[in-house]
């Protein structure tokens, strides 16, 4: 797919390092299954728009001081989705971000209405067979340490496309499109862009 917008290199930097600011100061939230790209186009999407780059595992990670992984260990998934709720609350009042959130950020309800009443939201798109290929290796993703993770995220994923559809402004189907070229063509859509101030 050929998209307009800056040149970047092959890590998703720019080439020309010339920063587009968007016309709007809602953050901007970045939605999707494990291994969609959020915390990678996110961080790439922040630089080029001037943005701050907040990565909600990230943040948890440094406000717990331990890997989600061990979150998981010790207070279970309820115990993590707990504390993603209360800091994502947090954060997604904070304007000019751009904001990566775990890919299981969506179950909750009220999650949901904080991505849909206080930003744009994106949902980075890919199929189930493109997922497993990319976090296959990563040991951080608890919900993948099963004896069958292909299968758990087809599960997931059918279980929570419903839900990224439901809060997102905008869908962008990553296919198997480098990380690069996702940023190139979502500068343009995401400039265009109307919302409620
Ligand atoms: N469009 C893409 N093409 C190829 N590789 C990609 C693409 N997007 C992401 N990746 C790679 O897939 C891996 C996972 O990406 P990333 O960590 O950004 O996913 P995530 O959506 O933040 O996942 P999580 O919800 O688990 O935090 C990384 O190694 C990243 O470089
Ligand atoms: O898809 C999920 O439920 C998760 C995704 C990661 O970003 C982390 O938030 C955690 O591993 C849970
Ligand atoms: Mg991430």
């Amino acid at each position: 797919m050929d998209c307009s917008g800056p040149e970047l290199n092959d890590a998703g930097g720019p080439e020309d390092p010339a920063v587009t600011p968007l016309p709007y100061d809602q953050p901007l939230f970045l939605v999707g299954m494990m291994g969609a790209g959020k915390t990678t186009i996110g961080r790439s999407l922040a630089r080029i728009l001037n943005r701050e780059f907040v990565d909600l595992d990230h943040e948890l990670e440094a406000r717990c001081g331990v890997r989600v992984s061990l979150i998981f260990d010790i207070e279970g998934e309820e115990g993590f989705r707990k504390r993603e709720t209360t800091l994502l609350d947090e954060c997604s009042r904070r304007r000019g971000i751009v904001l990566a959130t775990g890919g299981g950020a969506i179950l909750a309800p009220e999650n949901r209405r904080y991505l849909k009443e206080r930003g744009v939201v994106v949902y980075l798109r890919a199929s189930a067979d493109e997922l497993f290929r990319r976090v296959a290796r990563d040991r951080n993703r608890p919900l993948l340490q099963t004896a069958d993770p292909k299968s758990r995220i087809h599960a997931l994923l059918a279980e929570r496309e419903p839900l990224y559809k439901e809060v997102a402004s905008l869908t962008f189907d990553t296919g198997s499109m480098a990380v690069a070229q996702v940023v190139r063509c979502l500068i343009p859509l995401l400039q265009r862009h109307e919302v409620n101030s």
